[in-house]
């Protein structure tokens, strides 16, 4: 059995496809931590839901049925803390969102696993893998830095293998509901649509075993690292660069921010001059190619990927996503043009809330307050987010003039300039 915490769309469109792949009997309980919707709608239909794959052109509809029971962990903890410390649970998943890891109190989903957990040591439930399948640097590190905060020591028995996840999957839509209805002829509020592409790259630390995903096409690597970095400066870095522009540019979703050659233009110079750089290829990829693919991916029709969905949590995703390009080409001796506009494209995205043409954009960010506070102060602004930049005259003073130019003549302006 695998428990996954995060019944959001990416789960169902990724890990939950991989074991129904792997033909192997795995089967998954799966714990939804803040909403009940979700759970509502998959008991009502025998926990199955479609899948819409769609490259634009072409649209199918899978069954997957490899989710068989389903929790609410705000009123159905004991039964979470129980599933958790079952031997029969073997495999843990984790698509909780970035924030998540932070918040380590009793009843959060950390604070629910570390109390399966330590239920587990204590009735010899035996060895399991916790594999958080998010958007983080290292995240098999941070997941076990979370648990111990949590818990007060890593309970024995307990791997936390890294792993790279690649699949875009947007919020579903009331469009994709009906195409699913269409296609199967059945009403279903679980469906969720997803591009063709899928990865996920594992380190292999499963001691309580695991099912065979590599026959649904994961790799099993000894070192995940170079391809956590590339994805994440790669196809992460331009996603929020593209949701960040498009929302102060008034575009709803990143395929049609692709559309807009200025915004595109950013993207592509972004990959090729700033990120690719800073990368070392891990064997036998092509890190040019991903490149060029991730921007023909993101320009698939079929995923209604909301810019303001992807510019969530930029405190949080941005140090990952970009900082760390920034860094690496400052300490080669280069000057990462297109990255430091990207992060001064986020500080007024962050500060300002409002796009060329006057009108709010949504923004949600835990630390949105602080920032905003520090908008009259570019420095300021930058040292509390990245204090080394904030001291390195010339990318402090590029972001500051960015952000003055941007208030001066718009984003789009100063981009098509750039
Ligand atoms: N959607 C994608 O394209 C994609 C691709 C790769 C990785 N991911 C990772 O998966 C995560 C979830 O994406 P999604 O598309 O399923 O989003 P979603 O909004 O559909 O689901 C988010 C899930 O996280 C839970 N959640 C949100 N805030 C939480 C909190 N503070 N504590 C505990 N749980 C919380 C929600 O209850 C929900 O189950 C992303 O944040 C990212 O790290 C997503
Ligand atoms: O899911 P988030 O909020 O961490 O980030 C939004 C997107 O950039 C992200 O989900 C990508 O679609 C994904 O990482 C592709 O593999």
């Amino acid at each position: 059995m695998i428990v996954h915490f995060g019944l959001g769309a990416f789960h169902r469109a990724h890990q939950a496809v991989h074991t129904q792949e792997a033909g192997d009997g795995w089967a998954i309980c799966a714990v939804a931590p803040r909403s009940p919707d979700v759970v509502r709608a998959l008991r009502a239909q025998d926990h199955r839901y479609t899948l819409l794959v769609s490259d634009g052109d072409d649209v199918s509809a899978t069954e997957i049925s490899s989710v068989r029971r389903v929790l609410h962990a705000p009123t159905e903890t004991e039964q979470v803390v129980r599933q958790v410390a079952d031997p029969a649970t073997r495999v843990i998943t984790l698509t909780i969102t970035e924030k998540a890891y932070a918040d380590t109190r009793p009843g959060s989903a950390i604070g629910l696993l570390a109390a399966g957990l330590t239920r587990r040591a204590a009735d010899g439930g035996g060895p399991v893998a916790v594999v958080s399948c998010d958007n983080l640097l290292a995240n098999g590190r941070r997941l076990r830095e979370a648990v111990r905060n949590a818990c007060g020591s890593v309970p024995e028995g307990v791997s936390f293998p890294a792993t790279v996840v690649d699949r875009m999957v947007p919020a579903t839509t009331r469009e994709d509901l009906a195409t699913a209805a269409k296609l199967t002829g059945r009403e279903d509020l679980a469906a969720v649509v997803a591009e063709p592409y899928s990865q996920w790259v594992l380190q292999d630390d499963f001691p309580g075993g695991r099912p065979a995903w590599e026959r649904a096409g994961a790799r099993f690597v000894a070192d995940v690292e170079p391809y956590e970095r590339a994805k994440l400066r790669i196809l992460n870095g331009a996603h929020s660069t593209l949701a960040y522009t498009g929302a102060l540019t008034g575009v709803e979703h990143v395929a049609d921010a692709l559309g807009d050659p200025v915004l595109a233009r950013l993207a592509g110079r972004l990959i090729r001059e700033d990120v690719l750089p800073t990368l070392t290829a891990p064997p036998g990829v092509d890190l040019r190619e991903y490149g060029e693919r991730v921007l023909s991916r993101m320009r698939n029709r079929a995923l209604r990927h909301r810019c303001a969905q992807i510019a969530m949590d930029g405190s949080l995703k941005v140090p990952i996503r970009l900082l760390g390009t920034v860094r690496d080409r400052l300490a080669a001796g280069g000057m990462p043009r297109w990255a430091c506009l990207a992060v001064a494209v986020w500080l007024r995205h962050v500060t300002v809330a409002t796009d060329d043409a006057g009108r709010p954009v949504e923004v949600s960010d835990p630390r949105a307050d602080e920032l905003r506070r520090l908008a009259h102060d570019p420095r300021g602004l930058l040292a509390a987010v990245a204090p080394d930049l904030a001291d390195h005259a010339e990318v402090a003073g590029r972001i500051r003039a960015d952000l003055a130019d941007f208030a001066a003549y718009g984003v789009r302006d100063c981009l098509s300039g750039a």
